[in-house]
C-alpha cells in the first residue's frame, strides 16, 4: 500500500535512500528491488512482540516466500531460523552459508532424495506431513545411523478466511495429520515409537494472507487440547507448539491486517490460560516479513484506449514476474516512480507484456499523464513474486536488487536469453 514512500526534490521515488530511476537506469527494468532495512524492521517487530509477552518464541523465515541466497544471509544476520520446501530451497539456503540446525524441512511430498539430503545435512527438524513420510524417514535414518529431531504437521480443520488456494488448516487440505479421524494420534504413534526420532513438538498452519486474530487464537486454543489429549494419551507434552504463518499485509487501502503485537498477545493470553507449562512457541511468516519491502519497477510502454471504456497502459513486465493477480486475483497498488510530484489524473488498467488477457498486474489504477519510457513502480511485490517467477513466452526472469542506508547491491543477476536456452538441447 502507498504509505510514506519517500520522493526525492525531482519527484523520483526513493527506496531505502537509492533514487529508484538511478536503480532503472543501472540495472533496467523490470526490476526487483527491496529494502532490507524494512525486512529487518519487519523482523524485530515479531521479537519484540514475543518478548513483550514473556514467551519463549523462535522465528522461522517461510523461505517460500522469497529464497535467494542474499536473503538466507540476511536471515543469518538476524539470527532467526527458516524453513524450506525442497531440496532447491535447502541447497540454496546452504549454499548461502546458513546453517543447517537452524532450518525446518516442510512439504507434503517430499522424495527420498530431499530426505536423505536433509538427514545427510543434519537440518534442525523435519515437518513430517503423512504416513509415506514417516516410512520413508525412518527407514533412510535406520540405514544411515543417524536420529534427527521431528515435528507432526496435523491439519486442525479450521478454515482461515483467505483466498481459497491460500487455505490449508480445513480438514481437507492435501497437508499434514487429520486430527478429527484420529491420523494424527497415529502418526504420533508411530512417531513416539521410533528410536531415531525425536519428536520435538507440533506444528499446524491454516493459511496465508489471513486478517484478524480469530484463526489464530482458535489455532492456538485448538493445539493447547491436542497437546493435553496427547499428554494423556502417550504421556507426551511438546517441548514447541508452531503456529505457522500466514499473517495478512496491506496490499491496498481495503486491506486492514493485524499488528504483531497484537496478534502475538493474544496467542500469549490463550496459552498462558490454557496451560502452567507453556511450550516455545514458534512462528513461519514468510510474506509479513518480505512484502513490504519489494518493489517491481517497470518500464511503461505502448498504450490503448478505447472509445468509452478504461485504457490499458502496457509495461514491460507482468504474469512472469508476478502471477499473484492472474492466480489469485491479487490486488496491489503502483505509482510512477519518476512523477511521483504531478496530478493524479486518470484511471487505467496496467497491463503486462505476455500473451494472455489475464496478464492484468492491477485491474484499475489512478495515475498521472504518462509517456511511455515513464516507470511504474509496483508496490509490495517482496514476497510470491521473484520466487514464482517464470519463463512464459520466453522472457528472461528479472534481476534482484538490495538497498540499504543508500547503497545498492545486485543479489541476482538479470537472465539472458543464452541463459534462457542454456538447457536446451539440438534434436
Ligand atoms: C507451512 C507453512 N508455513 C508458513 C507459510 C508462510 O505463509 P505466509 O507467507 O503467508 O506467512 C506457509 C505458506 O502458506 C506454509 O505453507
Ligand atoms: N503463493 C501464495 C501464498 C503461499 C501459500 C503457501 N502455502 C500467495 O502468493 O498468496
Amino acid at each position: 500500500m502507498i504509505a510514506n514512500e519517500l520522493v526525492s526534490n525531482n519527484g523520483h521515488l526513493v527506496i531505502g535512500g537509492v533514487d529508484s530511476i538511478e536503480l532503472t537506469k543501472k540495472y533496467g527494468t523490470p526490476l526487483y528491488v527491496f529494502d532490507v532495512s524494512e525486512i529487518r524492521s519487519q523482523i524485530r517487530k515479531f521479537k519484540s512482540a514475543f518478548e513483550n509477552n514473556d514467551l519463549k518464541y523462535q522465528i522461522s523465515y517461510a523461505s517460500k516466500a522469497f529464497a535467494i541466497k542474499a536473503i538466507y544471509q540476511v536471515m543469518k544476520q538476524e539470527s532467526v531460523h527458516i524453513d524450506v520446501v525442497s531440496g532447491g530451497e535447502l541447497y540454496t539456503a546452504l549454499q548461502a552459508g546458513f546453517p543447517s540446525s537452524k532450518i525446518s524441512f516442510h512439504g507434503n511430498n517430499k522424495t527420498f532424495e530431499e530426505l536423505v539430503m536433509a538427514v545427510k545435512n543434519h537440518v534442525g527438524v523435519i515437518i513430517i506431513d503423512n504416513f509415506y513420510e514417516i516410512e520413508l524417514l525412518s527407514r533412510i535414518l535406520k540405514t544411515d545411523h543417524e536420529k534427527i529431531n521431528v515435528m507432526l504437521r496435523l491439519t486442525p480443520g479450521i478454515s482461515a478466511h483467505t483466498h481459497k488456494y491460500d487455505q490449508t488448516g480445513q480438514t481437507d487440505s492435501k497437508f499434514g495429520f487429520d486430527v478429527g479421524s484420529g491420523q494424527a494420534d497415529k502418526a504420533m504413534k508411530q512417531v513416539l515409537d521410533d528410536p531415531n526420532m525425536h519428536l520435538k513438538g507440533i506444528h499446524a498452519h491454516i493459511g496465508s494472507q489471513i486478517f484478524g486474530t480469530q484463526g489464530f487464537t482458535m489455532l492456538a486454543d485448538k493445539m493447547v487440547e491436542l497437546a493435553k489429549h496427547f499428554q494423556r494419551e502417550f504421556n507426551y507434552w511438546p517441548e514447541v507448539i508452531n503456529l505457522g504463518g500466514g499473517f495478512g499485509i496491506s496490499y491496498t487501502k481495503d486491506d486492514d491486517p493485524i499488528s504483531a503485537d497484537e496478534f502475538i498477545g493474544k496467542i500469549a493470553n490463550e496459552l498462558k490460560k490454557a496451560c502452567d507449562n507453556v511450550p516455545e512457541v514458534w512462528i513461519e511468516p514468510g510474506r509479513s516479513i518480505v512484502a513490504p519491502a519489494g518493489y517491481t519497477l517497470y518500464t511503461i510502454g505502448s498504450r490503448k484506449d478505447i472509445p468509452e471504456k478504461i485504457s490499458y497502459l502496457s509495461v514491460d513486465g507482468g504474469m512472469g514476474d508476478n502471477i499473484r493477480p492472474a492466480l489469485y486475483q491479487a490486488k496491489y497498488e503502483a505509482v510512477v516512480a519518476n512523477k511521483m510530484d504531478q496530478p493524479l489524473t486518470q484511471t487505467v488498467h496496467i497491463a503486462g507484456k505476455y500473451c494472455e488477457s489475464g496478464d492484468i498486474l492491477i485491474d484499475q489504477q489512478r495515475v498521472p499523464d504518462t509517456n511511455p519510457g515513464d516507470i511504474l513502480a509496483v508496490l509490495d511485490t517482496g514476497a510470491y513474486g521473484y520466487s514464482m517467477a517464470m519463463n512464459y513466452n520466453r522472457n528472461p526472469r528479472a534481476a534482484v536488487v538490495f538497498v540499504e542506508n543508500g547503497q545498492d547491491k545486485l543479489v541476482v543477476k538479470r537472465e539472458t536469453y543464452q541463459d534462457l536456452t542454456s538447457l536446451d538441447l539440438d534434436y
